[in-house]
């Protein structure tokens, strides 16, 4: 059994951390043999709250659990952390954008990196999920300049999980005869998910998903659609944002990161970019991580465009954070 490792989740007291705690304490990220000292940090008004997580950690009786830190201390929460699961911060509401959480939340992804600066380890691994959540990553990354960029990321493998299920459920196949589909650009409606490299597992032979769909008016209409509104669509039928999904999207988000994915295969997640794909350069995330050397440096035409729409609302995000910080 290796030394364990802490681990931080904000928003510990809230809807995804309920998930997302027992699967991290389970072993479902880091692994069955890797020990853990996990940090549960939430706000003050919180922490009642966090004293009964805390001890239905304890109920659960996990093999790997060595130790839990709940605490409404950033310094403390983010204490020699190595991987950090940037959860808290509000949920949108019926009739909202995801953007329309910005003023709100991005202070707290300011006053998170400056913490992370300070007392985490230099070499954390930090999934932002909190909402807008490349834009939030965007914050976080800059108030920790002693941490490298590329160990910030924001959440887009819900995204990329919703995909999958949805082309699995056109061909009747289980999720795990789906892979390579990307997500392009903001965890927003203007998000481009993409099949267009994506491969379906179909009489024991592997072929790619556009001409098993045969159909690229679904591939570029309903698909995409369906999947740039499923959040909301989640939110109309639950009345509260998607929990259990998002809490296992940032396990699968954090388990490639950390373990690697299997060669040839790749999965999406916000990363900083570097212009490629005429994506805005340096400023954004933008475009999912490990597609580069795969696809080279060319989209088709139709992705272009799209790449461009969201490559756009993500200044324009960026913008508004800027000022929303100034103004503090
Ligand atoms: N990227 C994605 O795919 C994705 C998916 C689902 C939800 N989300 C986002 O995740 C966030 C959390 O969703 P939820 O359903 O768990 O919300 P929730 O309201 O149930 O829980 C949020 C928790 O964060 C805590 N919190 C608020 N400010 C904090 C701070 N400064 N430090 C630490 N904790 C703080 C709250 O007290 C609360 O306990 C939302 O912004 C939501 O929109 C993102
Ligand atoms: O849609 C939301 O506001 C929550 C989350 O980002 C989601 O995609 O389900």
């Amino acid at each position: 059994m290796a030394e364990p490792i802490r681990v931080v989740v904000t928003g510990a007291a809230g809807q995804i951390a309920y998930s997302l705690l027992y699967m991290i304490a389970r072993g479902e990220v880091f692994g069955k043999e890797q020990s853990l000292i996990l940090h549960l940090l939430d706000i003050p008004p919180m922490a009642g709250v966090l004293e009964g997580v805390v001890m239905e950690l304890a109920d659960c009786a996990l093999p790997l659990l060595r130790k839990v830190v709940p605490t409404t201390d950033p310094l403390e929460g983010f204490k020699d952390v190595s991987a950090a699961f940037l959860v808290g911060a509000m949920p949108r509401k019926e009739g909202m954008e995801r953007k329309d959480l910005l003023s709100a939340n991005v202070k707290i992804f300011k006053v998170q990196g400056e913490a992370l600066d300070k007392v985490a380890k230099k070499d954390v691994k930090v999934l932002v999920v909190g909402n807008p959540a490349n834009t939030n990553a965007l914050v976080c990354a800059n108030y920790a300049p002693s941490i490298p960029r590329e160990n910030f990321s924001a959440m887009t493998r819900l995204d990329q999980n919703r995909a999958a299920a949805q082309i699995a459920s056109k061909f009747g196949a289980p999720i795990s005869n789906v892979s390579n589909l990307i997500i392009w650009g903001n965890h927003s409606s203007t998000q481009y998910p993409d099949a267009s490299h994506g491969k379906i597992l179909i009489d024991n032979e592997w072929k790619n998903i556009v001409d098993a769909v045969g159909d690229n008016s679904y591939l570029e209409g309903p698909f995409v659609e369906t999947v740039q509104k499923r959040g909301a669509a989640v939110i109309s039928a639950r009345k509260m944002s998607s929990a259990m999904s998002a809490a296992k999207a940032a396990c699968d988000h954090m388990h490639d990161w950390w373990h690697g994915t299997a060669p040839g295969q790749f999965v999406s997640m916000g990363v900083f970019s570097d212009g490629s794909y005429g994506s805005p350069k340096d400023e954004e995330f933008i475009y999912e991580a490990k597609s580069k050397n795969i696809l080279g440096n060319s989209v088709e035409k139709f992705s272009s465009v799209k790449l461009d729409l969201t490559g756009k609302e993500l200044q324009e995000e960026n913008k508004e954070a800027m000022s929303v910080l100034d103004s503090n």
